[in-house]
This record gives structure tokens, C-alpha cells and sequence, in this order.
């Protein structure tokens, strides 16, 4: 396994880093950032959180614009954000920005082209863990976040893998993909026609018939150009009603789609992660 350091900036005492390797899952390079806060400098395992970006993102969105580092260096938290897919020449593209390279929507797809790289769902579940746990001073305590159609895979893959999570959280989540028009056109490609696969990667589908549930939170703007076209929340409401989920949903009055709205807001999950993490 090896892994090349692309970049090293400090921060708040601790360390941010950027690097590439190979990734088996995917079939292609890969680049991911780390935030390593200042406890891990002391022999010390932390707890890792691992951030999902939305459509159009790379690993540096997040690390850049939602001011995570300093709470994350008070916290002794660890994030990790993955790129949104795989990328490269020899990666099938779309013209639209949300499908193809950007657009990878944390599923394994088995529709060609896709299928050649697209398996995310894999990616951030097996192969980056695994590298993350055997390279750096993290423990195997992980919880997950993400924004938009990286709120639908943190959501998603929690309430698959509730085993491998603490807790989970989402801003401006794509709640029920399989009725949006981002989650439409994606799931067909990715996945193909049939609706039974595409409720495995429905958080509105898993809230509903969940049995084990995971300390979750969820941040929506109401000024969000998405909202009803795509983000649709009160389906994740209506679907914790069923299952008795115990759902938190805050709804912020004013607050868009951007980074703007995840900046005001990331300091009370990276604290609602760390209290589940410390357990
Ligand atoms: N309408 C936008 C959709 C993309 C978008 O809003 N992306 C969000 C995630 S869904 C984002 O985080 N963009 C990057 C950023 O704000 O740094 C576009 O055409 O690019």
C-alpha cells in the first residue's frame, strides 16, 4: 500500500495533508485530505470523522470553507474527506456536472460504463478505512457527515454499516433519491432500471424499515434553491415517524446550499460527533 504526501499545511496545531494513491476499489488514482489534530502528535490514536462532499467537490471543499479545523484540533477529532468519485482520463465522464467524475454518489455502480471505477460505496467504506487505520494514529472510532449528495452517503452508509459508525449527520441531505431528478438520472446510470436496488441507497427507504438506529443529525437551510426539487427533508421526517428513528432535523430559516450555511452550523456537529465518539 502505498500512499504519496501531496501536500502539508499546519493548522490550529495540528496538520493538514493531502495525499494520492492507488485505489484497487476504484481502478484508478485517488486523492484524499486529512486533518490530523494535535493529540495524534502525542502517540495517541483519535477517532476519525469522514466528511462526503456534494456534487462538483473534490477533498478540498470541506477543508477549505466550512472552518471544521480549529473545533476538530479542540475536539482531538481526525477528518478524512475522499474526492466525490473517481476520476482520470480513463474514467467515463458525463457532460453534467452531476453524473460522472464529481458526481459519483457513493454507490457501486453495475451499469457500463460506470462500472469500470464507480464503486464509492466500496471506496469509502472498505478501501479508505482500511488505508486511513494502517497509516496514521487513528483509532477504528468513526463517525461520518456529509453535504448534499455526500449527506445522502453518509446517511446511507451508516444505516448500512450501522455496525462501523458512532453517529452520522448530514447538511442539506438528498433525503429520497430515488423521486429527485439528481437521483433519478444517477441511480439509472449507476445502477440501472431496477427500483429494488435503488432503495438500498434511499435514506428515506432505510429510516423507514430500520431496527438499529444511529445517533443522527441532520441541518437544513430554508432558503436552499434545492429544497423541494431535490432535498425533499420531510420525506426523512415522515420515514423516522414510521420506524421511530430519533431523528434530529433542525430546519434554519434564511441559511442556502453553500458553505456559507455549513460553516455556521459544522461546530455543533463536529461536537454532537465527538460526544458519540468518546463513548
Ligand atoms: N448548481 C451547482 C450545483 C453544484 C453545487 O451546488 N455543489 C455543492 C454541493 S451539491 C457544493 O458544495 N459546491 C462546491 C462549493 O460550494 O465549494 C453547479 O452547477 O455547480
Amino acid at each position: 500500500m502505498t500512499i504519496e504526501n501531496l501536500s502539508v499545511n499546519k493548522s490550529f496545531g495540528g496538520w493538514q495533508k493531502q495525499y494520492g494513491h492507488h485505489s484497487k476499489t476504484l481502478n484508478c488514482t485517488m486523492r484524499f485530505a486529512i486533518y490530523l489534530p494535535p493529540q495524534a502528535s502525542n502517540g495517541k490514536k483519535v477517532p476519525v470523522l469522514y466528511w462526503l462532499s456534494g456534487l462538483t467537490c473534490s477533498d478540498e471543499n470541506f477543508m477549505q470553507k466550512a472552518g471544521a479545523l480549529r473545533i476538530a484540533a479542540e475536539l482531538g477529532i481526525a477528518i478524512v474527506a475522499p474526492d466525490t468519485s473517481p476520476r482520470g482520463e480513463g474514467v467515463a465522464d458525463d457532460e453534467g456536472y452531476d453524473l460522472g467524475q464529481g458526481a459519483g454518489f457513493y454507490v457501486n455502480a453495475t451499469q457500463a460504463p460506470w462500472n469500470r471505477h464507480y464503486h464509492m460505496y466500496d471506496y469509502v467504506v472498505n478501501e479508505l478505512p482500511e488505508l486511513i487505520e494502517a497509516t496514521f494514529p487513528v483509532s477504528q472510532q468513526r463517525s461520518i457527515s456529509g453535504h448534499s449528495m455526500g449527506g445522502h452517503g453518509a446517511l446511507t452508509i451508516a444505516m448500512l454499516k450501522p455496525e462501523r459508525y458512532s453517529s452520522m449527520s448530514a447538511f442539506s441531505p438528498i433525503n429520497n433519491p430515488m423521486t429527485c431528478p439528481w437521483g433519478k438520472k444517477a441511480f439509472t446510470a449507476y445502477l440501472g432500471k431496477d427500483k429494488a436496488t435503488w432503495a438500498k441507497h434511499d435514506a428515506s427507504e432505510l429510516m423507514r424499515q430500520a431496527t438499529q438506529f444511529v445517533p443522527v443529525k441532520v441541518d437544513q437551510g430554508l432558503s436552499d434553491d434545492f429544497l423541494t426539487e431535490q432535498l425533499k427533508p420531510e420525506v426523512l421526517e415522515a420515514a423516522a415517524k414510521v420506524s421511530n428513528y430519533p431523528l434530529e432535523l433542525n430546519l434554519h430559516e434564511g441559511y442556502d446550499h453553500s458553505y456559507y450555511f455549513i460553516s455556521s452550523f459544522i461546530e455543533e456537529h463536529l461536537r454532537f460527533h465527538a460526544n458519540h465518539l468518546n463513548k
